[in-house]
């Protein structure tokens, strides 16, 4: 049997492939900060008893992000887009959600995103990625192939409140009776979908997607419907790479309205660890080993961060 991946050998490759920025997050490293409320609606009580979709505003703490850990890495890159929200619920609990704009992950475990990760780092003849190691990767990892070709398939989008986000993996709802529902959620924009064209990712200059946000913030409000996907046993709820069938109900169960943004550095998106096994009662997760293991990765590279490393 191959031996566990541990998030210290995670989070260690992160390192070695783009290096240590002190005090940065060691994935994500480039993002934007934004403020906001949650409206969520009593049509999910059916499935949660979570105090997120009592109707009343709850407010947000957001942070849209590029992946890895190069703090330059250009606006255009064909590579998934992140929406990580904090709902602040007023009995003081809290509940994340940290998202990707694609409908499925690039890993069904722990160890291809590692592998992935060492195949990313630069040759250090070139000072870049050797593509041979990408081939071989694609070639020995098929659970990565989803991911890629859709990124293959879609240009990123032309910012970032043009864009859908999903929660990808498989979490369980539970309701009063203690009933329990297979679940998956995703945020879809009242501003509507737009993916940049070919001409704009060759003409776009490398930092845009900041400016873009503040900018639209302060034209008005930004919102996205969270609509929810309900399973029937069966579905795939342990593998964040796989999709389930296009016919399952869908629901929509609340409304998200960012409202403000602003540069990272010192605002309050900054100093948050957007754990996904951060959830409020009523919200549970599957046995993802995927979603499992991202908690104590995450708690390693902030720990890192917070005290300056
Ligand atoms: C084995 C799988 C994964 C590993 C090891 C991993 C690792 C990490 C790490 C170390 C961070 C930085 C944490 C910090 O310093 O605060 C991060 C951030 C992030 N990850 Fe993951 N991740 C994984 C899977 C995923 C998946 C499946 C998603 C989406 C469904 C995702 C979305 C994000 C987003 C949006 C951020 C930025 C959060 C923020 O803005 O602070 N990751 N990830």
């Amino acid at each position: 049997a191959e031996k566990e991946v541990t998030a210290d050998q995670v989070v260690s490759a992160l390192e070695s492939t783009f290096g240590v920025h002190s005090g940065e997050r060691r994935n994500h490293i480039k993002g934007t900060c934004a403020t906001g409320e949650f409206v969520g609606s009593p049509e999910a009580n059916t499935y949660t008893r979570s105090i997120l979709f009592s109707g009343k505003p709850v407010s947000v703490i957001a942070r849209f992000s590029l992946p890895g850990g190069n703090p330059e890495i250009p606006d255009t890159a064909k590579v998934p887009r992140g929406m990580a929200l904090e709902f602040r619920l007023p009995d003081g609990s809290l509940q994340h959600m940290t998202m990707l704009n694609t409908p499925v992950f690039g890993a069904a475990s722990p160890q291809t995103f590692l592998d992935n990760i060492i195949a990313k780092k630069p040759d250090p003849a070139t000072g870049k990625p050797d593509p041979e190691k990408i081939k071989a990767f694609k070639a020995s990892h098929p659970d990565s192939l989803p991911q890629s070709e859709f990124l293959a398939k879609n240009n990123p989008p032309v910012s970032w409140t043009n864009s859908s986000y999903f929660g990808i993996h498989t979490f369980k709802f539970v309701n009063r009776d203690n009933k329990t529902t297979l679940v998956r959620w995703r945020f879809v924009p009242k501003d509507g979908e737009k993916q940049m064209t070919d001409d704009e990712l060759k003409s776009s200059p490398p930092k845009f997607l900041e400016q873009k946000l503040i900018e639209r913030t302060i034209s008005g409000p930004v919102q996205w419907d969270m609509i929810l996907t309900i399973g029937i046993p069966g579905d795939p709820e342990d593998n964040p790479t796989l999709s389930w069938p296009s016919d399952r109900k869908e629901i929509k169960v609340g409304t998200l309205t960012i409202t403000s943004a602003m540069p990272q550095k010192g605002a309050e998106c900054e100093k948050i660890n957007f754990d996904p096994l951060v959830m409020t009662d009523g919200i549970e997760p599957t046995s993802d080993p995927v979603l499992l293991f991202r908690s104590s990765a995450y708690a390693i590279s902030f720990g890192k961060r917070l005290s300056g490393n």
